[in-house]
């Protein structure tokens, strides 16, 4: 007789450890049930690796799988795996029915990433036992210190468990008392325990594995002979002398009058099942672990490899019964000789957790790799060329994260991925795709849209403007729907450009402020409330206001009292700077009738590939940020933006998240944006380029500049979208990456400490001003003809010794050549953002980087105070800036109050400076005289004869 076949003779249930979706469907299951007598499959993220990981078969399922919708990388392996196990539990279906529920089980493992974790392991254990619905099914669930509690819950709402990872024989008796304390549960319950099955795991070659390594070693050590010969007897029995002594307590566990009450309801004793039955040590027989444990009521759960052997010389006899005596010698021996099966066991426990998280790390990996492919441009590409040196960090970088399973703790909100500061707090960004209220942002659309508003204005500040910014330059203007504008200035000629550039009477403003108590936002409201007022009428100008606020903010308060049309909440779990797609973000969004529903569904593409189960190796967001992290260690602190045409803005934006978040505590990244790329011989070795560009959107000029900078060394990633409407895959990208460069730096991503001290600086000068109707007096250091000169001691002293005499030339000599290798210099103007003023400020900037080889930043007041400010006062001190501040040729009242905007934008700038000096910083300011246009063209003058 077919030596497997024979088993059942003996009591014993032959099940395959071993699960793969051809296997099952072209009927080798089915023959191995019908020549074997094979009662059951068992399977676990090993086999699962193995099936899906390593070969196509996978490939047309998960397509498949993913036609019927995107889904996450978890969700779209147990959308195959369960499919494969109700397949494999169908064909067992006729065993099971055949002996009456008592076998032809399949087992599916819950996710070994839960192994530390009751509830978490009750829940997904819940929804597998749901989702496969099959009677057959065992969830398995590892029997470690968190799996007891679970397995006893699950089995008193009468799911069918198989316990794995079991090696010890304490352990195996809380296993036992788990299930029978479960049952009681159960039938207490009014539950039939005879539909409840249940069999504990108990590895077994793995313990031989580790105990005769130690043996091993002793057997090197020994000198006496005998002393080895003794030990050298132990090896190859532990294991199952383990078992055998597990089998007695069963017998015992399983008989007396507490288990017989439940028996004479029909309850079924949990059977023992031998698992890790392979032999690993090929000094062993074959089938050392099936001919050595075979016993009534067990299982014996074997690899086809050794399902072969056995069946080509296996011998039956009931081998789990003989010499007990003989077992328990060997364990008491192996306990004299020093070696602790107690500490091997609970070791093996860990180990195999771990070596199930490992394989499911691969599996998964796999699955994201498949699903990536599937999807092709329906995930944005991302191609990195960063050079050997930064490559091998962060492939070392990615197997740390890895290990540690550190994207799965950032989105388990567990700050020690960061500084174990607050940043758990600060974390709800992760999930505002996924919880976003469409259909509400569809409807208020639909009522702008009704409201034939010519124009939208968001009125507020660096995370409450940027991304709306991003989406009102992105997108063509929508039929229908207002031209949506921001203004983010407290500049005069600014905010007036902006009111002649709209209809008052037919435009709706957004007044966005996450705090509620930014001066810009305010201001910026004051003064167009009081605009639209007196346009419409004042009972009227509500209507036409809608307020983006934390809840119970100051601006809500006013918006409530001022009658607004609508207040929407922000998440006070997101940071203004991550939420573009959060309120903030679509608000503005729906307002200017961009699709939203369209945008969060590309956007979660992304999402789920930077998802908690996509190991970092695959993770999109997790790779940008450990380059960024790693080359910024490097020194490549650069981080230079170029955005193609459909999305110029987008660098704008990105310098906010990259700069407030990890430019603190004299380090972290330089944003660079706007500057156009340059021949290498431009370049230090600071910088790290991002190209962003829309597929279609191609400029041949760019691109052989891009190819010269990577063939010189430079690290380059580029990144393709497939159109605009992918613009929310890359906010979430870059918010992701941003997050995790801030671990790599070992910064609190999430806070802005420096940006306050400006606001508080500026406070001070303007409750001065309210008190005395001006601003504190300051002295020049110098006045020429075209601007007059400030700055602090320390700076004039440096600047003398560096030349600087009676003209501005000299100054602004003086100042650049404070620049070198590794430092950026930064022109900060306080003037109105015009295509006018751009363009000088660009032209400048290019001829500091070309002449002095450095990193350059062109930024407007008081907008970079809420962006890259905080990096510029609390980075790196790289810096060397050039403030830029000029007379207002007309100022502007801010109603209700004394200081106007003129004098706001005044003392932001004087804060902004004082705080960079007070630093230490390399800073120079310049206000200029006249009108602003010749006065900009003098500055440059000076500064090419400074360069020259
Ligand atoms: O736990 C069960 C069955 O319940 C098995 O699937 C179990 O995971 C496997 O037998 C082992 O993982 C195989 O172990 P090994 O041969 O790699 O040592
Ligand atoms: O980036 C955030 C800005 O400082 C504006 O803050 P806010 O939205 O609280 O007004």
């Amino acid at each position: 007789m077919n030596p497997v076949k024979a088993l059942e003779n003996h009591g014993q249930a032959v099940w395959l450890d071993f699960l793969a979706r051809g296997f099952v469907a072209k009927g080798d299951l089915k023959a191995l049930i019908d020549s074997d007598g094979v009662k059951g499959v068992t399977s676990n993220p090993a086999i699962f690796e193995k099936a899906i990981g390593s070969s196509d078969e996978y490939d047309g399922p998960i397509g498949q799988a993913l036609k019927k919708g995107d889904r996450s990388v978890a969700d779209l392996f147990e959308a195959v795996a369960i499919e494969d196990i109700q397949h494999a539990a169908d064909v067992l279906r006729p065993v099971y029915e055949h002996l009456k529920g008592d076998d032809g089980f399949v087992s599916l493992e819950v996710s070994p990433y839960l192994a530390m974790d009751t509830k978490g392991t009750i829940a997904e254990a819940e929804r597998l036992w749901k989702d496969v619905k099959r009677k057959n099914l065992m969830v398995k669930v590892p029997a470690t210190p968190e799996g007891l509690p679970a397995i006893k819950h699950l089995i008193g709402e009468g799911i069918s468990i198989n316990i794995t990872l079991l090696f010890s024989q304490a352990v195996y008796r809380e296993v036992a008392e788990a299930y029978i304390a479960g049952l009681e549960k159960y039938v207490a319950k009014g539950g039939d325990p005879s539909h409840v099955a249940s069999v504990a795991s108990f590895f077994v070659s793995r313990i031989d594995s580790s105990v005769d390594k130690q043996l091993d070693e002793k057997i090197a050590k020994a000198n006496d002979p005998s002393e080895k010969e003794r030990l050298s007897a132990l090896k190859g029995k532990v294991a199952i002398a383990n078992a055998k002594m597990a089998y007695q307590d069963y017998k015992r566990l399983f008989a007396g009058p507490r288990w017989e009450k439940l028996a004479a309801k029909g309850a079924k004793p949990q059977r023992l099942l031998w698992a890790s039955t392979g032999t690993k040590n090929k000094d062993y027989s074959d089938v050392l672990y099936v001919a050595e444990l075979i016993g009534p009521n067990t299982v014996n759960t074997v690899p086809p490899a050794t399902l072969d052997a056995f069946r080509d010389h296996g011998k039956t006899r009931n081998s789990l019964e003989e010499n007990i005596d003989d077992a328990r010698r060997v364990l008491e021996d192996l306990d004299k000789s020093g070696i602790s099966l107690d500490a091997i066991t609970t070791e093996l426990v860990k180990d195999g957790v771990k070596q199930f998280a490992d394989a499911a790390d691969k599996l998964y990996g796999a699955v994201a790799h498949k699903r990536a492919a599937s999807l092709g441009g329906g995930i944005d590409g991302a191609h990195f060329a960063l050079g050997d040196g930064i490559k091998k960090a962060v492939e070392k970088s990615t197997e740390d994260w890895r290990a540690h399973a550190k994207i799965r703790r950032l989105w388990h909100k567990d700050k020690s991925v960061w500084s174990n500061d607050d940043e758990n707090k600060w974390l709800g960004w992760l999930n505002s795709p996924a919880t976003a209220d469409v259909a509400d942002y569809e409807d208020f659309s639909r009522r702008v849209k009704g409201q034939n508003f010519s124009d939208a204005v968001v009125l507020g500040m660096g995370g409450s403007s940027l991304g709306p910014e991003v989406l009102a330059q992105t997108f063509p203007r929508k039929s229908g729907f207002p031209k949506l504008h921001v203004l983010d200035s407290t500049d005069p000629a600014q905010v007036r450009a902006m009111e002649t550039s709209v209809d008052l009477a037919h435009t709706l403003f957004i007044v966005s402020s996450k705090s509620g108590g930014t001066t810009e936002p305010n201001v910026m409201k004051d003064y167009f409330f009081d605009r639209v007022a007196k346009t419409i009428g004042k009972d009227k100008a509500g209507h036409r206001f809608i307020a983006v606020t934390d809840p119970g903010s100051s601006l809500e308060k006013v918006a409530t009292k001022q009658g607004f049309a609508r207040i929407f909440h922000g998440d006070p779990s997101i940071g203004g700077r991550y939420s573009v797609l959060s309120p903030f973000g679509l608000v503005p969004a729906a307002a200017a009738g961009i699709d939203v529903k369209s945008l969060i569904k590309h956007t979660l593409a992304m999402v789920r590939s930077c998802g908690a189960d996509v190991p970092p190796q695959e993770n999109p967001g997790v790779q940008l940020g450990l380059a960024l992290g790693l080359a910024g260690l490097e020194g490549r602190d650069k981080v230079t933006i170029s955005s193609s045409k459909k999305i110029a803005d987008f660098g704008a934006w990105a310098e906010q998240l990259i700069a407030e978040s990890t430019g603190k505590d004299g380090k972290g990244l330089i944003p660079i944006d706007g500057e156009p790329l340059g021949t290498p011989e431009t370049y230090g070795n600071d910088r790290f380029f991002i190209d962003i560009r829309v597929e279609g959107d191609d400029d041949a000029s760019h691109d052989g500049r891009l190819a010269a900078l990577e063939a010189a060394g430079h690290p380059v990633v580029r990144i393709v979208l497939k159109s605009i409407d992918h613009i929310g895959q890359e906010f979430f990208r870059f918010e992701m990456a941003t997050a995790v460069a801030g671990a790599v730096l070992g910064i609190n991503p999430f806070n802005q400490p420096d940006v306050e001290a400006a606001k508080i600086k500026t406070r001070e000068l303007t409750s001065a001003f309210e008190k005395t109707g001006k601003l504190p007096a300051e002295t020049p250091v110098i006045s020429t003809a075209e601007a007059d000169l400030y700055t602090d001691d320390a700076n004039v002293d440096a600047l003398r010794k560096a030349g600087a005499n009676g003209s501005l030339g000299s100054w602004i000599k003086a100042h650049l050549s404070r620049s070198g290798s590794g430092d950026y210099v930064a022109l900060l103007a306080y003037i109105a953002r015009d295509p006018g003023s751009i363009g000088s400020l660009q032209k400048m900037r290019l001829a500091v980087r070309d002449e002095r080889h450095v990193a350059t930043c062109a930024e407007f007041g008081p907008r970079f105070l809420h962006s890259t400010g905080q990096a510029y006062k609390g980075g790196p001190d790289s810096g060397v800036f050039l403030q830029i501040t000029a007379d207002d040729a007309k100022d502007l009242k801010v109603p209700g109050q004394k200081a106007s905007f003129g004098i706001i934008k005044a003392a932001q700038a004087r804060g902004d400076f004082d705080v960079l000096t007070e630093r230490g910083r390399r800073a120079l300011r310049v206000h200029l005289k006249g009108e602003i246009g010749p006065a900009l063209a003098a500055l440059d003058a000076a500064i090419s004869e400074a360069l020259n």
